[in-house]
């Protein structure tokens, strides 16, 4: 029987969830980490100073008629719940669930006068994830299946964080470390990043892959000079070295960079759009986040376009919603896990504690769940808000 959706209901959460970036106390995760406000000395130390975790988390719940709900979490907060009670749920209730082309299509034509990126795609992203978790929870298939069904039958992953060390005792089969430094800490803070590549090396041996996530803090210039010294410690690949809409930059960069050496980058793009002009600059993966980029509906195009291109799709973190999408796909042979973990040195789920029932890798690997949807849910015991209503 056709179900339709009844009801769309937008939440906030504060501290951790979909925001990861949302923590107190120590976290490796915003410990003088090189990003594009590096330029200036007073937003150096702490990426919460110039205020990456303002937006926080945002949960999406879609009700079909029998009660039956959905949901997803992805980074919003306030703005995205107001987008999606006050603009997107006219797209979505009285439709039939199944409606998830047709509803992803009209949620980015009338938001185009305002959006096409950013928070207004996280937005499309939360509905669409939630809509994907409703679907499966009606027909008792897990998004996977949906989505054409498993390539194979289990994830590995590899892991990003300060200790790839501690994640090659853990089963990863490599470690992405945050750059410390950007273009604007010179010669010094250029020795000081290759010292710390030199380190890891060092503990890791030879064959564990070692990639840096420059999170748009450098230049081509830096970028490249900084690429050739590091092909000396084997770095694997140098990812979203450049801010996202220099599509120039990134095609020349693909050029200068040793033979060998991988360029990664998209965690901040979005669309088919945005990604055909990221693939068209030649970098060899791209990394969509699935929560960000437009959902699964979109992942599925940007995948195809980058297979066509020859380019791999290893997803940007956001656990169980990639997952999914992971293990469908051929041109997406391993997948990320982020060590939540304060010091990067223990497995905990990423999305934690918002989520019950959230897997995590063991040794390295993953079996995808076969609940229905997406196989979580809400823990009950974290606070949510629901700021507006329609
Ligand atoms: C470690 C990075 O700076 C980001 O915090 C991380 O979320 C991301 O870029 C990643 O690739 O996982
Ligand atoms: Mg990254």
């Amino acid at each position: 029987m056709e179900r339709t959706i009844a009801q769309v209901r937008a939440y906030t959460v504060r501290g951790g969830g979909a925001d990861y970036h949302d923590r107190s106390g120590y976290h490796w995760i915003d410990d003088h980490i090189a990003t594009p406000m590096s330029v200036y000395p007073e937003y150096r130390r702490s990426r919460q100073s110039f205020g990456l975790n303002v937006l926080g988390t945002l949960v999406v719940e879609i009700e079909a008629d029998d009660g039956t709900t959905g949901f997803a979490v992805t980074t919003a907060g306030e703005i995205g719940a107001w987008i999606v009670e006050k603009h997107l749920s006219r797209f979505l209730e009285g439709r039939p669930v199944t409606d998830i082309e047709r509803i992803w299509d009209q949620m980015y034509r009338s938001t185009l006068f305002y959006g096409r990126r950013g928070v207004v795609l996280n937005a499309i992203s939360g509905v669409d994830l939630a809509l994907y978790d409703l679907l499966g929870r009606l027909r008792g298939e897990p998004v996977h299946a949906l989505l054409g069904g498993p390539v194979r039958d289990e994830l590995v992953f590899y892991a990003t964080g300060s200790r790839p060390d501690a994640a090659r005792e853990l089963g990863f089969i490599g470690g992405k470390m945050p750059l410390h430094h950007g273009p604007a800490e010179g010669e010094v803070g250029m020795r000081r990043n290759l010292a710390e590549l030199a380190d890891m090396r060092e503990r890791v041996g030879e064959d564990f892959w070692l990639m840096w996530d420059c999170w748009m803090s450098l230049d081509v210039d830096y970028a490249t000079r900084l690429a050739q010294r590091a092909a000396d410690y084997g770095l694997k690949w140098i990812e979203e070295a450049l801010i996202p809409d220099d599509y120039w930059g990134y095609a020349q960069l693909k050029r200068q960079v040793p033979t060998g050496m991988l360029v990664t980058a998209g965690e901040h793009e979005a669309t088919r759009w945005g990604f055909r002009q990221l693939l068209e600059t030649g970098v060899d993966i791209v990394q969509p986040d699935v929560g960000w980029c437009g959902g699964i509906t979109e992942l599925v195009k940007i995948s195809a376009l980058a297979d066509a291109h020859g380019a791999l799709v290893v997803p940007h973190g956001s656990s169980v919603y990639s997952y999914h999408f992971v293990v469908t796909r051929t041109n997406s042979p391993f997948a990320e896990f982020l060590m939540m973990h304060e010091t990067a040195e223990e497995v905990v789920p990423m999305f934690s504690p918002l989520l019950l029932g959230e897997p995590v890798p063991e040794n390295g690997r993953l079996r995808v769940p076969d609940r229905p949807g997406f196989g979580v849910e809400l823990n009950p015991e974290v606070e949510r808000i629901r700021p507006f209503t329609h």
